[in-house]
């Protein structure tokens, strides 16, 4: 996946400003920032949900911004934290809405579509919450719900607006677990993270924006540095190697 020359406007005021992202199939890359940054608002861009006002997002030959909208939600899906207000839906069937671009215009779900909803709930842990009405659910329960309808729409490029937040530990390894088994089997997934240690654990690379623009990107050891996690944060942190894994482990100075 790379996407060029992004860019985005609010209220006149460039959010999103020439921004480069590029992921390697089947890889796993984390945006992260200040709260602010535009890591929401570059996530809606590469889905389509937010019309960018100049670039392209490239994914298998194609320029996802150009496709209609049925065929791009084929391939690209969000899993967002917002957006759920009263739906009035049982969850299985907030979860079958990621199917609609898979059904027929005036056909209706069949068979397929029902074990593909099961899976889905199934991977998230949600199996036993099928028939509750998803307004009654936690913000965890919803979270993992919205992946799990992402994940039914059966993309080739997953995105993540901060998927673990509302979780608790156990279901942040877990959530990010599913990821890299998503990975694994050939999806290319894009997280907006706000947990540094939860991106330098699971993500092949990672993604710096700024004020609307990339400052830095690549591996996560090459990218998560103290010097970078003190100019864009603002705190002191020392960048340790973790003992099992090598990856980076961020210890914030709270001294
Ligand atoms: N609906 C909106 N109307 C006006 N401004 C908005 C709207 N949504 C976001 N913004 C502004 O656009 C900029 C980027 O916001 P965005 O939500 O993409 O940042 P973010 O990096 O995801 O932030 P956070 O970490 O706080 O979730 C911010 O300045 C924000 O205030």
């Amino acid at each position: 996946m790379a996407a060029s020359r992004l860019s985005f406007r609010r209220d006149g005021k460039l959010v999103i400003d020439g921004v480069d992202v590029s992921v390697p199939v089947g890889s796993f890359g984390a945006v992260i920032g200040p709260n602010g940054a535009g890591k929401s608002t570059l996530l809606h861009l590469l889905v389509g949900t937010l019309p960018a006002e100049s670039g392209a997002v490239l994914f298998d030959g194609s320029d996802l911004l150009e496709l209609r909208r049925r065929d791009r939600a084929r391939i690209v899906a969000l899993s967002e934290q917002h957006g759920d207000g009263d739906t009035g839906l049982a969850v299985t069937d907030v979860v079958m809405l990621g199917r609609t671009p898979h059904i027929g215009r005036f056909a209706s779900e069949g068979e397929t579509d029902r074990r593909i909803v099961a899976d889905a709930l199934a991977a998230v842990g949600m199996s036993p919450f099928a028939e509750r009405s998803f307004d009654t659910l936690s913000g965890g329960e919803r979270q993992r719900v919205h992946l799990a309808r992402a994940l039914a729409q059966q993309p080739r490029l997953l995105l993540l607006d901060e998927p673990t937040n509302h979780l608790d530990v156990r279901a942040q390894l877990s959530l990010l677990s599913l990821v890299r088994a998503q990975t694994a089997a050939g999806i290319t997934a894009i997280a907006a993270l706000h947990d540094l240690n939860i991106a330098a654990a699971y993500a092949d690379s990672v993604i710096v924006l700024s004020a609307g623009r990339v400052i830095a990107a690549g591996n996560v050891a090459s990218v998560l540095t103290s010097e970078l996690i003190g100019d864009v944060y603002g705190v002191r942190a020392d960048v340790l190697t973790h003992p099992r894994t090598g990856r980076p482990l961020i210890a914030f100075d709270t001294t």
